[in-house]
């Protein structure tokens, strides 16, 4: 029996695959007895698919894979949520499998998606879609079952933590850092979505859904990227003993899920600080087995098609032996979404402000009367330009007590210079 495939999008990761399946289908035959061949391919670019060697399979409208009887599973890899929601719908209607690496898609549509596949009696396989070709997906679905998982937290988006790496390591812009992200093959199609923290959002989405066992949507994630880092805030970070990551972050809490993405300041000792270029990690924690981590790359087109190809070929080998899905959506319960102005935590705030006497002792009465207290503060600046960069970190304080403050002192006459710089400090 050989299982047809459709891939729709032969892009960064479909250009992957068929690297995979033509390196690799004789040893998957041997070592699994799963014969498998692409019969289809479609994306916008003929060219495209020219160069990888598979124009004589393409057409410009997935239509033509979806209505193709003789197609087994689709392998959707064109990204966003319109088109993709009609090919993996379409797929499901239509009584294929499905694999997707699309985290936008699944943590938007997910729960249409895999109601439909439920009641189809379909499989939808989307390790891709967090962590790159880290196995994080499966691994909370099924090895750490037997656990409550308390908290996900983990450096998931490449593109980041290779640009944020290249502007400490290397001095890079984050424009040429940027760049060199996207000429790699790890960015988005649209890098915002990577830069303004929605990829690792919708990562994070799915994760927790999965481990708290209750839908959390990308609507339901507080979200900042790191568009607003400096590299002025990078040296301070540095000089204090930190770097900066961006973080995601899904807590079990008893009010409910509290689950953000926001820049971070680590100390250089902690284990996320040690994580670097397009290298992922995710930390997961059960109430039974501990700590985990997971560590690996988190994007581009080996690892991103090596969890891609996972899927296909574990769907493929339940195909093959008759298996029936065995595990589809495991949201059963409805827990609420902790909002943000609950959270506490440490915090850095840089506030660049004019220098002169009594600004500092404003500011500090400004902390006071609102509870949040200083742990440190460092001052940087230079007196020519009359404006000196006053550095805070905190003890443990509210959102809301330190978005008090925040609002307090941006309304002290002739103050400020320049908007402040917050991020959220983690020791
Ligand atoms: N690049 C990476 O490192 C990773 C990407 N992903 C996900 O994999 C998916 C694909 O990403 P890439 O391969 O990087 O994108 P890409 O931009 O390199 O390729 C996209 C492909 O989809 C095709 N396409 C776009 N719209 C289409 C439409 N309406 N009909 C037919 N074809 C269409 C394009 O012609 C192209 O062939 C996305 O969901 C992305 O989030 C997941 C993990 C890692
Ligand atoms: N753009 C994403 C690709 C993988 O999911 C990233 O940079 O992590
Ligand atoms: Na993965």
């Amino acid at each position: 029996m050989t299982i047809k495939l459709g891939l729709v999008g032969t892009g960064t990761v479909g250009g992957g695959c068929l690297d995979i399946l033509r390196n690799h289908r004789e040893d998957f035959k041997r070592h699994l007895g799963v014969d498998m061949e692409v019969v289809r391919v479609c994306s916008r670019n003929p060219e495209q698919a020219e160069a990888r060697g598979v124009l004589h399979l393409f057409t410009e409208d997935f239509n033509d894979i979806i209505n193709d009887p003789e197609i087994d599973i689709v392998i959707e890899l064109i990204g966003g949520t319109t088109a993709a929601r009609d090919v993996v719908l379409g797929a499901l209607r239509a009584g294929k499998n499905v694999v997707t690496a699309n985290k936008a898609l699944m943590a938007t549509f997910g729960d249409e998606v895999m109601d439909l596949a439920r009641e189809k009696n379909l499989e939808v396989g989307f390790e891709a879609s967090v962590g790159g070709g880290i196995p994080i997906i499966q691994p909370l679905k099924h090895s750490l079952i037997s656990n409550e998982i308390t908290s996900v937290m983990g450096i998931v988006n490449g593109t980041t933590n290779y640009m944020l790496t290249r502007m400490v390591d290397d001095g890079l812009s984050y424009e040429d850092a940027l760049a060199e992200a996207q000429a790699k093959g790890f960015a988005e199609a649209d890098p915002t979505a990577d830069v303004d923290g929605f990829d690792a959002a919708a990562k994070i989405a799915i994760l927790a859904s999965i481990a708290f066992n209750s839908r959390v949507k990308l609507n339901d994630v507080y979200t900042e990227g790191i568009r607003n880092i400096t590299q002025l805030d990078m040296d301070t970070a540095d000089d204090m003993g930190y770097v900066i990551k961006l973080l995601a972050l899904a807590h079990r809490t008893p009010e409910g899920i509290d689950v953000r993405v926001h820049p971070t300041m680590l100390p250089k000792a902690h284990q996320m600080a040690q994580v670097n270029g397009v290298f992922n990690a995710i930390y997961v924690t059960g109430d039974a087995v501990g700590e985990t981590m997971f560590f690996g790359e988190g994007a581009g087109a080996g690892p991103a098609a090596a969890a891609v190809m996972g899927d296909v070929l574990e769907v493929a080998r339940h195909m093959t032996l008759g298996i029936p899905p065995v595990v589809g959506c495991t949201c059963t319960d409805n827990l609420p979404i902790v909002p943000m102005e609950k959270l506490s935590t440490k915090y850095y705030i840089r506030f660049s402000v004019a220098d002169r006497s009594g600004v500092l002792a404003a500011m500090a009465g400004v902390f006071a009367k609102h509870g949040v207290s200083v742990r440190s503060v460092v001052q940087r600046g230079s007196a020519q330009h009359e404006t000196v960069n006053l550095s805070y970190v905190t003890h443990t304080a509210s959102e809301a007590s330190v978005r008090r403050v925040l609002e307090e002192i941006g309304g002290l006459e002739d103050v400020l210079r320049a908007e402040p710089s917050v991020i959220r400090v983690e020791d």
